[in-house]
This record gives structure tokens, C-alpha cells and sequence, in this order.
């Protein structure tokens, strides 16, 4: 890949292009790395944006596709030098069932690896979580750890589960010798609750707001810590490791890194009011209005509900016992792993972040300001 010969004529394949991470992935990657020639986007749904990419320079080639066929994936991984595997299930809220999260998530990641393995491409980046870690089943915190931290993996949810086996797959591929003979070197990376323009939960928060006329109401306690980042920290994170993978290979191949920035660490609701504040929201409570046991209740109630409208209608509010678990237990990071390995510092400074994500909400349709 470094051969000057080749130097301009990087293909990188992007599953999952469409989506909230994938999208600002894509536009990174047109932006900030000058060898690449073919961007394939592969997505089950094709967004119109993608139209205005292909006016550019670098040939932009969409592909509708589903990482659970084997042979759609094949055919968009052959003749890839590296992939950026972002394509995924994220649902916490059960829309989906186990098995097609399963089935997405792990059998749509091997499926990945075993292209890569057939077609001969070298370099994959997998988008994993900070859920592989935690928060457990134990709701034991996470305070300000790091890739080293001991901290007891244990989950039951279908994401978690899902997110953990994919990403032992990756790492396990790494070295596997690709058609040709060299080998396969992949590395993972697992974001935080990662914020900015396009984030669906931020909508939903917001248009909520607007409904309860300007005000949301604290459920969560303001002492409990919750890890975000930047999607565009994010997306430059796979960025620089996509191109520093082939130099540092020894380094880098089978390896965990957490994404992390500037962003303060806060609770959820304090940290989504850095951005709804000034858009026209207030969070009612210094304190949680309802005792916590009342949530869980509550909780429990809506995961009763949706089984029983199940064969109805689908009811997936985000009030959930495991949502409530996630959003009430400290989970951040404290690392400069990254920057160690592969020189990474956030592109988007904490107050660039926030900008952004205020003008993104304040342009959304019927804005409180
Ligand atoms: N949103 C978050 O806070 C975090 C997300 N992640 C991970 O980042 C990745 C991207 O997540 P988001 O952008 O938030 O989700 P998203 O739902 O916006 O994007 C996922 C994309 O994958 C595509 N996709 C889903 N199933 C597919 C299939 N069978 N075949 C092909 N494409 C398929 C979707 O159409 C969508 O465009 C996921 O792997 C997720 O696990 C990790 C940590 C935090
Ligand atoms: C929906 C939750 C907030 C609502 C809580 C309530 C109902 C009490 O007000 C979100 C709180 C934490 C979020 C998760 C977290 O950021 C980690 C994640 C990582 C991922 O890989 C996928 C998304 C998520 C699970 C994210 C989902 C929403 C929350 C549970």
C-alpha cells in the first residue's frame, strides 16, 4: 500500500455508510486522506446524499447491500485494500429480536472478515462499542478507565453480547493470512455514547422537550458519570487508524482503543443539556423527580408492555430496565492509548463539538429558539 505506484489508488470500503457514524466516516475520509481513489459506501439503504459525493474527485461507488449475505459482501470487499466496518444493529430498545441482532452484528461481522481473508484486503477497522465492556450486568462503575482497566465484561442484553463477540472475531482474525499470503492485520475501537448532528436519541430528546412544553425532567442522578465523544472525533479516530495500520501493524493489529475527546464528563442528561440548553429546553430537577424504584418500575412495566402488544403493534419506549441500567451507572474513559499508538488528537476541540451539535438541533424543523 505504500508503494509509490499505488499511492493515489486506495479503495476503502465503508459498511454501514449511510448511518449516523458512517456518514460523517465517509465525508472524513473524501476530506482527510489524499491516496484514496474508489470510496465504496455499503449500506442496507442508500441515502440521496450520497449523489452530491459523486461530483468529486474520488469515484464514490454506492452499494446497496446486507452484511448478513455473504456473497453481497464478497463481492464489495474484492479488490479493497481496507475496510471500515461500521455497519450494525443498534437497538437497546427491542425493536429488533436477539437473533436478528445476533445475526447482523457477529455472523455479518464474520462474514466481513472471511472477504477480506478471500479477496486479499489487508487492513480492517471495526467499529465495536464501549458496551463490549460495560456497564455489566452488575452495575458496577466505570470510573475514568482505560483500555487496561480490570473490569468484569459480564452482559446479557443482545447488543452488548453481540458488539463483545464481533469484536473478539476481529481481533482474532488479526494475522490470519489473506489470499496472497500476507496477513490480516485489524484493530478495533470502541466509542462511548457518541453525540453530534445526525444523532436520532438527540432528536428524540429534543422533539420530547418541545412536547412538555420546553422542559425535560431529570430522571437520572447528576453525580452519574457518562462517557460521550464527538462523532467527529470519532470518525477521524477511524480515519487515522485505516491509514496507520499498514506502518505500524506490529503495534496496532489486535488491538482495543477507546474513542475519547475534549467533552466534559457529565451525566446523560446534564451532558444532552450542553446542546437543548441553548436550542430553547430546560431540565426540570436538581434532583430526579421520581424515587428510583418508581423508574424501575416503570421500566419493568414498559418491557411487560411491549411483550404483551408484541403480536399488536411494536412498543419500544426508551424508558427500559436496561436503558435505565446504562443511563444510571458511571461508565468513562480516561485514556491516551491512541495517542500513543497512532498519534490521534481530536480534530473538533470540546467547543467546536458543541457548536456544531447546537446549529445541527437549532436547524432541526419547529425549533424552540
Ligand atoms: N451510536 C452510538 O452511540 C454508538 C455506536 N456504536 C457502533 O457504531 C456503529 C454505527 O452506529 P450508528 O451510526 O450509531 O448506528 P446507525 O444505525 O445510525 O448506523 C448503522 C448503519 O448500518 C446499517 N446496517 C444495519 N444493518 C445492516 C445490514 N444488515 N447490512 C448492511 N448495513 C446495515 C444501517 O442501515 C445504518 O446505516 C455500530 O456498529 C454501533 O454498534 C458504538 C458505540 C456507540
Ligand atoms: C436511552 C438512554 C437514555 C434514556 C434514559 C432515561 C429513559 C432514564 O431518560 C441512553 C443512556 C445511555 C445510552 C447508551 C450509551 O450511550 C452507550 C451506547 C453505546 C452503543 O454502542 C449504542 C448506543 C448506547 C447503548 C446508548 C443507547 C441509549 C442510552 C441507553
Amino acid at each position: 500500500m505504500a508503494d509509490s505506484a499505488q499511492a493515489q489508488k486506495l479503495v476503502y470500503l465503508v459498511t454501514g455508510g449511510c448511518g449516523f457514524l458512517g456518514e460523517h466516516v465517509v465525508r472524513m475520509l473524501l476530506q482527510q486522506e489524499p491516496r484514496l481513489c474508489e470510496l465504496r459506501i455499503f449500506d442496507l439503504h442508500l441515502d440521496p446524499w450520497l449523489e452530491e459525493l459523486k461530483t468529486g474527485p474520488v469515484q464514490v461507488t454506492a452499494i446497496q447491500g446486507d452484511v448478513t449475505q455473504a456473497h453481497e459482501v464478497a463481492a464489495a470487499v474484492a479488490g479493497a485494500h481496507v475496510v471500515i466496518h461500521t455497519a450494525g444493529l443498534v437497538d437497546v430498545f427491542g425493536r429488533a429480536s436477539p437473533e436478528t441482532i445476533h445475526e447482523v452484528n457477529v455472523q455479518g461481522t464474520q462474514n466481513v472478515i472471511e472477504a477480506c481473508v478471500q479477496s486479499g484486503t489487508r487492513f480492517l477497522v471495526y467499529t465495536s462499542s464501549m458496551e463490549v465492556v460495560g456497564p455489566n450486568v452488575k452495575g458496577q462503575p466505570f470510573y475514568r478507565g482505560n483500555e487496561n482497566t480490570p473490569y468484569e465484561a459480564a452482559h446479557r442484553h443482545p447488543y452488548p453480547c453481540s458488539k463483545a463477540l464481533a469484536e473478539r472475531l476481529v481481533l482474532e482474525a488479526n494475522g490470519r493470512k489473506v489470499r496472497g499470503g500476507l496477513p490480516l492485520v485489524t484493530c478495533a475501537l470502541r466509542p462511548t455514547g457518541i453525540y453530534g448532528e445526525g444523532h436520532q436519541i438527540m432528536r428524540d430528546f429534543y422533539h420530547q422537550g418541545l412536547r412538555l412544553g420546553g422542559r425535560l425532567f431529570r430522571a437520572i442522578p447528576a453525580s452519574v458519570e457518562h462517557g460521550r465523544v464527538y462523532v467527529g472525533n470519532v470518525a477521524w479516530m477511524h480515519v487515522l487508524v485505516a491509514r496507520e495500520l499498514e506502518h505500524r501493524a506490529a503495534l496496532m493489529g489486535g488491538q482495543v482503543y477507546f474513542c475519547y475527546d475534549n467533552s466534559p464528563y457529565k451525566s446523560y442528561e446534564d451532558f444532552n443539556m450542553e446542546f437543548l440548553g441553548p436550542c430553547g429546553l430546560r431540565l426540570v430537577g436538581a434532583r430526579p423527580l421520581l424515587p428510583y424504584w418508581l423508574l424501575v418500575l416503570l421500566a419493568a412495566l414498559n418491557a411487560l408492555l411491549q411483550w404483551l402488544l408484541r403480536p399488536l403493534l411494536l412498543y419500544a419506549p426508551l424508558l427500559n430496565p436496561y436503558t435505565l441500567a446504562v443511563a444510571n451507572t458511571t461508565f468513562t474513559v480516561s485514556t491516551d492509548k491512541a495517542q500513543r499508538h497512532f498519534g490521534y488528537e481530536p480534530l473538533f476541540s470540546w467547543e467546536e463539538s458543541r457548536t456544531r451539535t447546537i446549529r445541527w438541533v437549532q436547524a432541526m424543523e419547529g425549533s424552540a429558539q
